[in-house]
């Protein structure tokens, strides 16, 4: 079986339960906006750390659901976290916070080099009380194509 560029093992799923934890989301651009949301509705204490952010992760700041400090990554920031993921344009810093990370024994996604970190991001979607979950041997774009049909066949009445 392959598992994907730079992986000897399947990545194992796990459905993690991080209401009230902490969660350090390194670098706010357009991954961490995209990905934000997901954090939200788990329950998860969010804060992250960007000197610049997307318009989405600055209205979540608004809205006070997460917190946000505006400066560069500075170490301990990951401090009580359990889940972190390092999504900065700057592979120096990213793996910075994954060193931090795996110090601390929390995992970590690595935005930028998906085989250097500990965790990676499914294509997730939810139907009633399902959650579809989906890894894609490194490939985004056949992960969102899975998830779309899994939850097409959950929502076809013979599967549902
Ligand atoms: C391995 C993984 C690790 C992780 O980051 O957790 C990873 C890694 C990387 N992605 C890259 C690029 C893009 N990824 C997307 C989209 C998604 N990426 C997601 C997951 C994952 N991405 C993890 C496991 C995936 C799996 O195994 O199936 C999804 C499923 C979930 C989500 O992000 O929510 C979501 C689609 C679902 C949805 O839309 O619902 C887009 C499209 C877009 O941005 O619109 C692009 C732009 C280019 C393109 O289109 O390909 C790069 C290159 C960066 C560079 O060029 O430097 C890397 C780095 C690398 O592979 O090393
Ligand atoms: N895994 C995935 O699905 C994808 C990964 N990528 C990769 O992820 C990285 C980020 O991509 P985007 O979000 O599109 O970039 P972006 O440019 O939208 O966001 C990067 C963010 O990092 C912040 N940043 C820069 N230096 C920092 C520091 N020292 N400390 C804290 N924050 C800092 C910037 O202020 C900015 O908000 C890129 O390296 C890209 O290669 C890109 C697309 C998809």
């Amino acid at each position: 079986m392959n598992h994907g560029p730079g992986l000897s093992h399947p990545p194992y799923p796990s459905g993690l339960i991080l209401a009230g934890r902490r969660v350090v989301i390194v670098g706010g651009g357009r991954v961490a906006a995209r990905r934000l949301q997901a954090f939200i509705d788990a329950g998860a204490a969010v804060t992250v750390v960007s000197p610049e952010v997307d318009p989405a992760v600055r209205e979540a700041a608004n809205a006070g659901t997460v917190t946000l400090l505006e400066r560069e990554y500075a170490p301990g920031d990951l401090s009580a976290a359990w889940y972190a993921m390092a999504s900065t344009d700057r592979p120096a810093v990213n793996a910075a916070v994954l060193e931090e990370a795996t110090a601390a024994r929390i995992f970590c996604v690595r935005a930028d080099d998906a085989p250097l970190g500990t965790a990676w991001t499914p294509a997730v979607g939810h139907h009633q009380e399902t959650t579809v979950a989906v890894l894609a041997n490194r490939d985004p774009e056949r992960s969102r194509r899975t998830r779309d049909r899994l939850l097409e066949a959950l929502r076809s009445p013979i599967d549902g």
